[in-house]
């Protein structure tokens, strides 16, 4: 291959701008002379050998190079060409003349703007930014053209986002967040459309009153807050658009609802009795914008002419973290970076998340039988997990610390609350080794036992995730795939618990580094419900201390009882707390659960550890 001032060579024939193989002698920052290539999945570069070896060696671009000599397309997010301000030889060591303007020694220049994996942080990733130099303009135009024709082709790449900043999220670094992370953005020549909220539920209002049309002209929406505030714009987006039956439950659950199915009761020693019944359960009321309780849809009827449909492989959800807990950010990106947060975004990473569905059918025990639905992310949980929410609300001055000062709080109270649960006990592949256990009736040892070994932890391309339901299912029973498992039962907890909660995924974050359920999936179709029976001070202290701990055992309790479930329903008697929904208050005297497998999309491809 010919090397000269200004050879673009393919092959051996001049580059006609469609050609695969690209390649030239250009000047790298800060490295020095490089032949720049261009091939089918990215670019490369190498040193071209200085006369003088001693140059290049001490100025240490030898080393540099062996880190860093390609970049494949996937990994870039922006090509800029400067053809204005013309950068000072000083910036590239071992500049050879030929590739030099003669008369000031500046030259053309373009960037390639990519990242690196961190070396320390796993998930984590920093940006990168590769800068080359030619004398000739036309080579450097044309070296940007070829890159940006070729970004073109990368699918799945947004081009337009709405931003929502919430600008008092964690320590009040909402919009400082998104001042970060712009750039990112405007190199990448996506366009953003940004609303800071001024008010608590403006984010909600926006997403359940915005036109399907006006919807469907951006790819996603971006949240840069904490898991509370992705809750909102979340629950903005499902209530008005999402079609799809309200949870299955008991009989005895809530007064329109039949008895159907068999049913499994669990008494407090954990001791399972087999009730029957003839017929298959049934799904409550289907929820839609006309019914008495569900959230009433804005959309005008002209609008309701666009469709917007739930679920939607095109449109995805964003979060650029800010929160004082970003679980959700954590489990979906590996990593609590703003940075690289935006890089999922603006690259178009793709991985489907589970969303509970959560549907209040009391308020209190005197309240009407009105059904109040409610879409989580990452956890719902009472009890201790209500009461923290309910006192860190008092401190939220504090930031992120009130959680540390009202856990400590709720924990020295010690309160514990009398509830019956309900829950499906699923056959299926996919669930651990509690429920074959379960029948033999050995459940709480079975549960014990099950979660050291059986850890398969979701990650980047998850089997789990990817896995396709045994049976075809179609709309939106295609959601629910476990539903329609031919064994399942209800089975049921009762007595007095610290906590009752329903995790959607590991909910990992910086307090609980394995999260609440290391083995939770991020779309698998099921709930790890996790109910703490009333035990002494001491041993829930230990239970909590395990969920600091890495490779800590949390589940493995004899008061702790751990079931992967796709729906349940909760009823509580005596003094009541209230759920905690995502981080949010939500009061429930009787509710039913269900999760929908991979109902939303994300802008993100799961951790990389
Ligand atoms: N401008 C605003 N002023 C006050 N509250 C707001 C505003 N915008 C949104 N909110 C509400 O603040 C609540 C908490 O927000 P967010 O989740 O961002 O912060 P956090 O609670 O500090 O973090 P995390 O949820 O990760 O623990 C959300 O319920 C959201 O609805």
């Amino acid at each position: 291959m010919e090397r000269e001032g200004n050879d673009c060579v393919v092959g051996d024939t001049p580059f006609d701008g469609e050609a695969s193989i690209l390649s030239s002698t250009l000047l790298l920052e800060l490295v020095g002379e490089v032949t720049l290539t261009f091939h089918s999945d990215g670019l490369s570069w190498k040193l071209v050998e200085s006369l003088d070896n001693d140059v290049s060696a001490c100025l240490g671009f030898r080393s540099f190079s062996k880190v860093d000599t390609e970049i494949k397309l996937s990994d870039i997010y922006a090509v800029e060409l400067n053809d204005h301000d013309l950068l000072p030889i000083s910036n590239f060591p071992h500049a050879t003349e030929h590739l030099l303007l003669a008369e000031d020694l500046k030259m053309y220049h373009f960037t390639v703007h990519g990242f690196i994996r961190s070396k320390n942080q796993p998930s984590q990733w920093i940006l990168a930014e590769y800068t080359f130099g030619h004398k000739n303009l036309q080579t450097c135009q044309m070296w940007v053209d070829k890159l940006i024709a070729s970004l073109k082709n990368e699918v799945g790449r947004p081009r337009n986002l709405l931003v929502f900043v919430h600008p008092r999220s964690g320590k009040g670094k909402g919009c400082r967040t998104w001042e970060v992370v712009a750039p990112i953005f405007s190199r990448a020549k996506v366009e953003t459309k940004v609303i800071v909220t001024e008010r608590a539920g403006q984010a909600f209002d926006v997403m359940s009153s915005i036109t399907n049309k006006e919807l469907n002209s951006y790819d996603g929406v971006v949240a840069v807050g904490g898991d509370g505030f992705f809750n909102e714009i979340l629950n903005g987006f499902l209530s008005p658009r999402l079609k799809a039956p309200y949870p299955p439950a008991p009989s005895d659950f809530v007064p329109m609802v039949k008895d159907n199915g068999d049913s499994l009761v669990l008494d407090e020693n954990g001791i399972i009795e087999k009730t029957s019944s003839q017929n298959e359960d049934q799904f409550p009321l289907i929820s839609s914008p006309t019914q008495p309780g569900s959230r009433l849809s804005n959309l005008n009827s002209e609008d309701k002419a666009a469709e917007f449909p739930v679920p939607n492989e095109r449109f995805r959800f964003g979060i650029i973290p800010a929160g004082s807990t970003d679980a959700i950010v954590i489990c979906t990106t590996g990593a609590r970076d703003p940075i690289t947060s935006a890089l999922h975004i603006v690259l178009g990473k793709r991985v489907h998340l589970d969303i509970a569905q959560v549907v209040r059918w009391k308020k209190t025990p005197g309240s009407e039988v009105e059904p109040n639905v409610r879409y989580a992310a990452s956890f719902s949980g009472y009890g201790f997990y209500g009461d923290v929410i309910t006192e860190s609300e008092k401190y939220r001055w504090m930031g992120p610390k009130r959680y540390d000062y009202a856990g400590t709080m709720v924990f020295l109270k010690h309160r514990s609350y009398e509830a019956e649960i309900a829950y499906l006990d699923v056959e299926s592949n996919e669930t651990n080794l509690t429920s074959k256990r379960d029948r033999r009736g050995n459940l709480l040892r079975a549960l014990r036992s099950s979660h050291v070994s059986e850890r398969h932890i979701c990650r980047i391309n998850c089997k789990v995730c990817n896995e396709k339901p045994n049976h075809a299912s179609v709309g939106v029973c295609s959601l629910t795939p476990h539903l329609y498992s031919e064994e399942r039962r209800w089975a049921r907890s009762k007595g007095r618990f610290l906590s009752v909660g329903a995790a959607v995924i590991s909910c990992r974050n910086e307090k609980a580094p394995d999260g609440l359920v290391a083995d939770a999936h991020l779309s698998d179709g099921f709930l790890h419900l996790i109910m703490i029976r009333d035990c002494s001070h001491p041993s829930y202290l230990w239970h909590l201390t395990q969920l600091t701990r890495r490779g800590g055992n949390p589940l493995n309790f004899k008061f702790v009882e751990h079931h992967k479930t796709p729906a349940f329903t909760f009823t509580s008697s005596g003094n009541e707390s209230v759920w905690n929904v995502d981080g949010e208050i939500f009061q429930a005297h009787q509710l039913s659960a269900q999760v929908f497998r991979g109902l939303v999309c994300m802008f993100a491809s799961g951790p990389e550890v």
